[in-house]
């Protein structure tokens, strides 16, 4: 078993005949949050597609666990551990909060058993009171905590998220925050985030990944280059 949770080399992938990313390498340690980022457009959301089978790779491999993900479909992706959170949270309208959570328990596979864990209501507290209201009734803040939550609730080793804090109040912001670290430091969950908003990821984030033109041009800690500096390498 190596340190490295999502291994992926030389990854290519595009759509039709344009290529978006190009010789992709990049390894996610166990248990560290890396921040994906870079300008509109480089790529990130192409990247975290490609790593959960909705978009397939043209080239390159990626290894889950030690395991080749290129023969399997998103679904069985998420039962093999990765939990997603799309951009625009994709919460079912129709069905509560209760519903929309539990529709996150079939990526479970094998894990856990059970209903919905009960530390996603330690963490989004509000999802709770709001248990029993449809999902097209939540604001933006809610819709977010849900996504999120619905995502845990496969219980899954590596969670992507796509720009999880875009149109978020700073309450709920803090939140995401805390309940990323949380799981994280207490469960040892692996963690890819897409953001535009560098402090948020700079508090809490172990590593960075910055893109252009669908390549990586940088990769580093936290704690060892600062945001504004990154920033400015890759014009955010
Ligand atoms: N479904 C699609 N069909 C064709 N081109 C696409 C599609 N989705 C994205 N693209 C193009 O691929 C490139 C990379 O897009 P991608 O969404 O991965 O970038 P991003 O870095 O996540 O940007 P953003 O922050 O705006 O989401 C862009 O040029 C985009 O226009």
């Amino acid at each position: 078993m190596t340190d490295a949770l999502l291994e992926i080399a030389g990854l290519s992938a595009g759509y039709g005949g344009s290529r978006v990313l190009w010789d992709v390498d990049l390894n996610l340690m166990r248990g560290r949050a890396t921040a994906l980022i870079g300008r509109n457009g480089v790529g990130k959301t192409t990247l975290l597609h490609a790593i959960m089978g909705t978009r397939l790779a043209s080239a390159g491999s990626l290894r889950f666990d030690g395991t080749d993900l290129s023969p399997l479909p998103p679904e069985r992706r998420a039962r093999a551990g990765i939990g997603f959170v799309p951009q625009g949270r994709h919460i079912f309208p129709q069905l509560t909060v209760m519903e929309n959570l539990e529709t996150g328990l079939s990526a479970r596979g094998g894990r856990g058993t059970g209903g919905v864990p009960a530390h996603i209501f330690d963490l989004f507290p509000k999802l709770y009171d709001i248990r029993g209201r449809a999902g097209g009734f939540l604001s933006g803040g809610e819709q977010q905590q849900l996504a999120i939550g619905r995502a845990l609730a496969g219980e899954p080793s590596l969670l992507l998220l796509d720009e999880p804090t875009e149109g978020i109040q700073p309450n709920v912001v803090q939140q995401i925050e805390a309940a990323l670290a949380h799981v994280r430091d207490t469960l040892g969950m692996t963690i890819l985030v897409v953001e535009q908003y560098l402090d948020f990821v700079w508090r809490f984030a172990d590593d960075y990944v910055a893109m252009q033109g669908g390549r990586i041009v940088r990769a580093g800690k936290v704690a060892e280059d600062p945001a504004a500096e990154v920033a400015k390498l890759v014009q955010i």
